[in-house]
């Protein structure tokens, strides 16, 4: 057996100590600038409007609004303009505008069918004319538009493959392969809003009032942000965690940050801590588990968990106490607010979440300790409980929705994979290195003798065959929701927590944490310096 515990996961300190934190300021929590938002978001609403000709003007304006990071407050307007051209059917006819309809409308539940790319297709319909290939900015457009395919879209299939063959040849490179890694479709929009508005001001058509509201809105929420991030970062300070089992990864700004690419909208403050407490809980256990426990330990502590009853901790260690005690806590207050807010005890359901996803640790510790390798798959339905994303939807389920379980777990199953798939690319290399059981990179290479480029290659084809099944369980309109909007608030929480995976672990990198990355600027653009 190789023996388990008491190793380093290599993790660096924390970025920003407690102080720090607390003591982040900005002037944008003034009413001046709210009043002035106000009249902006006024001015803004003017100019969507949807008796028009040629809609394309507006498609391209609502997708603007929406990179910019202030979408959110257009959303009735936007969904009037979208609907009148879905019921209309008057999107122009070229491919442009045609790509362009069918993305955004299919984006906000508007299911253009695929037969609208029908007459850009040869007589026998085995692929798009070659006279296309010539019309760079349309092809763009339709490669994003193939990244709205459901299971079974052929055309869909073909757009993107027409469209990829003749790119990867007319565009640069680099450019080119940003696109392939993040095509609108799988691009979260707070993070990126920064960087957007930047090359905003810089486009000759840029809009000088949008200009001025993005701006605004970008300063205004960081300053809710910083809030929201002091009271999550006073709960981590409360729990001692990172004082009684120094090999935890301290990551609470990180996993604060994690938050806002999972919803943005202004009134989901409660949402962003409460998921915020689920990563750090999910770290810290993780770490246990990987790291620092003695297999002898780690069934112990499994079973406390599964019992969840206080009496038994007595016979653990105190780091272990101490994360069963917080962990505790947290399902008790978070079932509380549930209760007051909804009539119901969540609290079973909550448990069983705790309890689902160290039976999946205990069982990768165990596969560790006796050199076991799994295939693939024996890997993978285990390894998206383990990832941790089960445990953030589980507890935002019961915000979200009102509904019964069962209708979302294709949806929750399919976005955890993506979700662990993207992690074992941006963290497997050296997790295997220190000693961790062997992640989807190595269990392919394990089963196949494949090599690393080539496993990496496979998963990044199995990452765009799960999102082709999200996109069909996103785009279910089965109209049974006791509460439309709740479920809409769900379903894009799912899609959006798939984003923020693909985009921390983005390029095969460890975003969550590692200080020099891409991700570690835009995080402090994003919460921590003003926007000029
Ligand atoms: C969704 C999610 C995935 C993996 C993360 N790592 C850091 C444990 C935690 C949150
Ligand atoms: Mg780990
Ligand atoms: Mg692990
Ligand atoms: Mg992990
Ligand atoms: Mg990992």
């Amino acid at each position: 057996p190789i023996p388990t515990g008491r190793r380093s996961g290599g993790y660096p300190p924390a970025l920003w100590d407690f102080d720090t934190i607390q003591s982040l300021n900005t002037e944008y929590k003034g009413e001046r600038h709210m009043r002035r938002e106000e009249d902006l978001i006024g001015q803004v609403r003017e100019m969507l409007v949807h008796e028009v000709e040629d809609p394309t003007p507006q498609l391209e304006f609502i997708d603007d609004l929406h990179k910019l990071g202030i979408s959110c407050h257009f959303e009735n307007e936007i969904l009037q303009i979208l609907k009148s051209i879905y019921l209309n059917q008057n999107y122009k006819r070229d491919l442009y505008s045609t790509s362009l309809a069918f993305r955004l409308l299919r984006q906000y539940g508007f299911i253009l069918p695929q037969e609208v790319f029908d007459c850009f297709k040869n007589e026998e319909g085995t692929d798009f004319k070659p006279s296309f290939g010539r019309d760079i900015k349309g092809l763009l457009q339709l490669y994003e538009a193939s990244f709205l395919s459901r299971k079974g879209e052929e055309t869909l299939q073909l757009a993107r493959e027409f469209a990829t063959k003749i790119l990867q040849k007319e565009v640069d490179e680099r450019e080119f392969a940003t696109k392939m890694e993040f095509p609108s479709h799988w691009t979260v929009q707070m993070p990126n809003a920064r960087p957007f508005i930047d090359a905003y001001r810089r486009r000759p058509d840029m809009n000088p009032v949008v200009l001025e509201l993005a701006i605004l809105d970008t300063n205004i929420v960081q300053a809710q942000f910083q809030e929201e991030l002091k009271e999550t970062s006073r709960w981590w300070e409360s729990t001692g965690i990172v004082q009684e089992l120094p090999f935890v990864r301290d990551r609470i700004v990180e996993g604060y940050f994690w938050t806002i690419g999972v919803t943005q909208r202004r009134e989901h403050g409660y949402e962003r801590i409460m998921t915020a407490k689920v990563i750090a809980l999910v770290t810290c256990l993780d770490d246990i588990y990987d790291v620092y426990g003695t297999i002898e330990e780690l069934q112990l502590f499994t079973s406390t968990i599964q019992r969840w009853d206080l009496e038994s901790m007595k016979q653990l260690p105190t780091y272990m106490q101490v994360s069963f005690l917080a962990l505790h806590n947290f399902v008790t207050e978070v079932a509380y607010d549930t209760l007051k807010k909804k009539g119901y005890n969540s609290t079973p359901y909550l448990r069983k979440t705790w309890v689902d996803l160290v039976e999946s640790y205990i069982k990768e510790a165990t596969w560790y300790y006796n050199g076991y390798k799994p295939s693939m798959q024996e890997y993978l339905n285990n390894a998206w409980i383990s990832v941790g994303s089960m445990a953030i939807l589980n507890h935002l389920f019961f915000r979200f929705t009102n509904e019964r379980m069962h209708k979302y777990r294709d949806m929750n199953r399919v976005s955890s994979n993506i979700v662990r798939l993207a992690d074992d690319m941006g963290t497997s290399l050296a997790e295997v290195e220190r000693g961790d059981v062997p992640k989807a990179i190595q269990c392919y290479m394990n089963e196949t003798n494949a090599s690393e480029e080539e496993a990496r290659e496979y998963v990044r084809r199995v990452i765009q065959e799960e999102w082709e099944k999200l996109n069909t369980e996103l785009m279910r309109d089965d109209d049974d929701d006791d509460d439309f909007t709740l479920s809409k608030y769900y379903c894009e929480v799912v899609a959006n927590l798939t984003r923020m995976a693909q985009f921390i672990y983005q390029d095969g990198s460890d975003g969550f944490g590692m200080k020099d990355s891409k991700v570690n600027r835009l995080l402090k653009e994003t919460l921590i310096e003003r926007y000029e």
